[in-house]
């Protein structure tokens, strides 16, 4: 009985190196349950009934692909389904001559005509089989290009917020499947119109030769469908209980290849570890796969045994239909023939409804993806940005990020005008980043205005207001191209050649990085490709830099440079230069606003702002701040004091970690012996 149930979910094994390292059953929720319980609904008989709409959708997508390649499709298709019924009609005539009256020469010669003709109808349905293949090589790239430039543009066009946004990501991370469904979509959508139109032109030729070998053929091959679904559900289902507990092993397995891991996989002895927890979590997943294996095994037996009995039954209905001479040889051999791939013609075309089911799961989520992102999109047009302004200011500024309880920024207002470098410290969360966010147009805050001049940001055009800006960040992007392109990146609608560059590679001091480079600025910055070069982390801020000086260079307008901790990979010398450098960006049409730790970077600044738990604790010059002894003098003092000859940093007496269970652990005599320090 268990096979004729519901598929149901089964909570997997966990195993124990997965507690071990994620304390517990992985969730890893991307979405896919969603879903689960669309699939497990699913009978025969609702698959067959969404039929229609999921074939709607998709010949849409396909229509606006290439019209043409879709039609022709079409037609090769129901060609092919013509050439089936009269092949077997065909086969009928060879049927009728062979075992009519007649000597054996004159029955042969009365085959010919027949065989002939099926044997043309053979060579035009290769023909329109080739036919429909390549049309739908060609559609089904297309189809995929399409989504997948939808989903690319889709994302790229949403707020920040939607990207930080959890919910937003795993709708992100579940739709990048959807463009691949979508081309396989289209072959199932053949496949399956193919099934159908052999098996009406079957079904056809059945009815015709005897009404009872349609029910016949229903019941040979219904159990073999059936079986096809069950094998389907219950893959599905292992994926979705298992797809956390996969990734979890892929995750472990990759660490133990990445970059970013191998000197502690090496050095702390983390690959071994790892390589155990990456095995026994293995082998939790392969018994699953085997009994997987063994269910589709015994469900496939079930199903061919019914099948094989439906069969014998239609044989031998057939045998007692000729004894009674209700039915002639010559029809039962059509018969036999037609029945057999009809059967066939019905298994696949249940295959088929059952994959674009599948794929329309995925395609589904691609929609949703579509329909969220244009909601939470960056909104086209608005006012223009006025070209001159005297300042940027923000007024009682709230922003709330939407899974937190308190605010990132509470009620805060600054003023940068044009020509000034602005400082803003405080300590790690206290909401400067946020800050850069908000006045970069990156984040609308809840309450209060930023103004550009009099005009209030929220009524502006924000990509003609993000062409005012230009950002330089710690973790900013280290695009996988040349040098030139790196720097040229800043603005790279500015068509530029390596001499416009230079004066931006001067600036950032960045010189010296370049003529390093085999190529110069030719040079290929991407560790994953051959032949290419790798940068020091230094050396990649000095590159940001010069796109910085690019970025601001290649505008007239008025606008802000927003710098956020910039110097942090750099030697002490190259980050006074550095600081240097981003003062002298401030010129009359450019505001500089600066977030830095190094409290020797803001000294010089013309107005510094002190942040505390997204609040203004503080504003004035570095010597009012000094003078005020508050949070400001505090902290640089504190930063100063590191540099300030000090007293001898006593040595520990004792081990700060605990003792090895055995001097065999430590692999040294332990306690070590005493000595003598003097
Ligand atoms: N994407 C986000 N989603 C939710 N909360 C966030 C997000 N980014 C920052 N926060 C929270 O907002 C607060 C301010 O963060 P922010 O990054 O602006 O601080 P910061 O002053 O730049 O810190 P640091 O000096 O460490 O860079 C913190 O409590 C932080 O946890």
């Amino acid at each position: 009985m268990r096979f004729f149930g519901r598929v149901r979910m089964v909570q997997p094994q966990v195993s124990d190196a997965e507690r071990e390292l994620f304390g517990g059953p992985l969730r890893y929720d991307t979405g896919w349950s969603e879903h689960q319980h669309a699939w497990l609904d699913l009978t025969m008989l609702s698959a067959l009934r969404s039929m229609p709409r999921l074939v709607g959708t998709t010949l849409r997508m396909a229509w606006e692909a290439d019209r043409r390649a879709l039609l022709a499709v079409t037609v090769s298709e129901i060609g092919q389904g013509g050439a089936a019924a009269v092949g077997l009609l065909a086969v009928n005539a060879v049927m009728h001559a062979l075992l009519g009256s007649g000597t054996a020469g004159q029955r042969l010669h009365a085959v010919l005509p027949g065989l002939l003709a099926a044997a043309g109808i053979a060579v035009v349905n290769s023909a329109l089989a080739g036919w429909s293949t390549s049309r739908a090589g060609r559609l089904e790239p297309v189809v995929e290009r399409i989504a997948t430039t939808q989903y690319l543009a889709a994302a790229a066009s949403v707020e920040l917020e939607a990207i930080e946004d959890p919910d937003f990501r795993r709708l992100v991370d579940v739709a990048q499947y959807g463009p691949a469904s979508a081309r396989r979509m289209i072959s199932a959508c053949v496949a399956a119109l193919n099934g159908t139109i052999s098996l009406i032109a079957t079904a056809g030729v059945l009815t015709v030769l005897h009404p009872v070998l349609l029910p016949m053929l229903i019941l040979i091959a219904a159990p073999r469908g059936w079986g096809a679904m069950r094998v389907a559900q219950e893959r599905y289902v292992s994926v979705m209980s298992w797809i956390e507990h996969v990734r979890a092993s892929r995750l472990i397995g990759n660490l133990l290849t990445e970059r970013s891991a191998a000197q502690e996989v090496r050095v702390h002895g983390v690959g071994p570890f790892l390589l155990s927890r990456y095995e026994r979590m293995a082998e939790s997943a392969e018994a699953e796969q085997e009994r997987l294996a063994s269910s589709k095994a015994a469900t496939e037996w079930v199903a061919a045994a019914m099948s094989g009995l439906a069969m014998a039954a239609t044989y031998g209905t057939m045998f007692l239909l000729i004894m009674s001479g209700h039915m002639s040889l010559a029809v039962a051999g059509t018969a036999v023939i037609a029945v057999r791939s009809g059967s066939a013609s019905l298994g696949a075309l249940v295959m088929n409804v059952n994959q674009l089911h599948e794929e329309s799961l995925y395609v589904r989520d691609h929609s949703r993806f579509l329909d969220e992102a244009a909601r939470r999109a960056i909104p086209l047009g608005g006012d223009a940005v006025p070209t001159r302004v005297k300042q940027v200011a923000l007024d009682q500024v709230t922003y709330h990020y939407p899974d937190r309880d308190t605010p990132a920024l509470d009620g805060v207002s600054l003023t940068l005008p044009m020509g000034s470098v602005t400082a803003v410290v405080g300590e790690n969360g206290s909401g400067k980043s946020t800050l850069m966010k908000v006045l970069s147009g990156l984040l609308l805050p809840q309450s209060g205005t930023v103004l550009w001049g009099a005009a209030e940001m929220a009524a502006l055009d924000r990509s003609r207001l993000f062409e005012r800006v230009a950002l330089l960040t710690q973790d900013f992007q280290r695009w996988p191209v040349t040098a030139a392109l790196n720097i040229r990146i800043g603005r790279p609608v500015h068509e530029a050649g390596h001499e416009d560059l230079q004066p931006s590679v001067d600036y950032a001091g960045a010189g010296p990085v370049v003529d390093k480079l085999p190529d110069g600025l030719r040079s290929l910055l991407a560790r994953m490709f051959r032949g290419a070069s790798e940068l020091s982390g230094g050396e990649w801020q000095k590159i940001g830099l010069a796109r910085t000086h690019w970025r601001s260079s290649t505008s007239a307008a008025d606008g802000v440079l927003v710098v956020d901790e910039p110097t942090s990979a750099l030697d002490p010398e190259a980050e006074i230069a550095a600081f240097d450098r981003i003062r002298r960006l401030a010129a009359p049409n450019r505001a500089v606003v600066l977030v830095t730790h190094r409290m020797s970077g803001v000294r010089h600044a013309d107005r510094i702002y002190v942040l505390h738990r997204g609040r203004l604790a503080e504003q004035g010059s570095h010597d009012e701040l000094m003078a005020a002894r508050g949070r400001y003098a505090a902290m640089f003092d504190a930063q100063a004091a590191q540099y300030a000859p000090a007293p001898t940093v006593p040595h520990p007496t004792s081990p700060a970690v605990p003792h090895p269970a055995s001097p065999s652990d430590a692999g040294a005599a332990w306690p070590p012996p005493a000595t003598d320090p003097a």
